[in-house]
């Protein structure tokens, strides 16, 4: 049975028995489990095996952004390896994109959601002027989002202050996975767009991904029972 809860813990560690060891702490009926650039660099394709065997749905965050036939084959490896969610740079653009969701469509019976990232949500208005777009975070990611959208990807990574603006626009099964996730009192951190998990639920977020709020908390257990217990989910 797939996991009743919308969270999605980000098991942010320098090393593959680090993040086992939080795994193993942790209920695959109450989270997810998402594994980045930092997990993945040190463990490789490994710690996938590891984490499906621990009963874990998997979101690869490797942010993928290159040409099209590369990402392509890339999403396509991550799909063969059975993990949950995927995603890629919705500024890769259109033919990236294309190139991607066809590339899952060719597999046989395939599961795997494709995401594309619109703006980090570590990035605010400055950030983005100092790379030369001249638009309001809410407006680049309303832009990037309607072409993942229109270019087949399944949803998207934005903060959850664009949820409502984007389910209204783009629909309520287009899947909103928001980071940037702050139960009231966190620290921030290096993020800037953030909002609690209630919030984002009723803002129209489908899945909430959480990392320092959880892990570097003293009862990561804790934490995490309490913002699901707020969203109305008792494990
Ligand atoms: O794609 C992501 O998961 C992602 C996109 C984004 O815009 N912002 C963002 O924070 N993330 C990831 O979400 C996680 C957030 O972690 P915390 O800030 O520790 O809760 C990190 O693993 C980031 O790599």
């Amino acid at each position: 049975m797939s996991c009743q809860s919308p969270i999605v813990v980000a098991l942010d560690y320098p090393t593959m028995a680090q993040s086992i060891e939080m795994a193993k702490r942790l209920d695959p009926n109450q989270c997810r489990v998402k594994v980045g650039k930092e997990l993945y660099t040190t463990a490789g394709p490994a710690i996938l095996d590891s984490l499906h065997a621990l009963g874990f749905e998997v979101f690869l965050d490797l942010k993928f952004h290159d040409i099209p036939n590369t990402v392509a084959n890339a999403v396509s490896v991550a799909a063969k390896a059975g993990v949950w969610m995927v995603n890629v740079h919705a500024s890769g653009g259109r033919r990236m994109m294309e190139a991607s969701a066809n590339a899952l469509q060719q597999l046989p019976n395939n599961n795997t959601l494709l995401i594309a990232v619109t703006v980090l949500t570590s990035m605010d208005q400055s950030d983005l002027v100092e790379v030369g777009i001249d638009a309001t975070p809410e407006q680049h990611v309303k832009r990037l989002a309607a072409l993942a959208k229109s270019s087949g990807m399944d949803g998207v990574v934005c903060s959850a202050q664009e949820s409502k603006m984007l389910s209204t626009e783009l629909g309520k099964d287009f899947v909103l996975v928001t980071p940037g996730i702050r139960p009231t009192g966190s620290d921030q951190g290096d993020q800037k767009r953030i909002m609690t998990p209630t919030d984002a639920m009723a803002a129209g977020s489908h899945y909430l991904v959480m990392g320092r709020p959880i892990t570097q908390a003293a009862d990561p257990i804790a934490v995490l029972t309490q913002a699901n217990a707020d969203l109305g989910i008792l494990i």
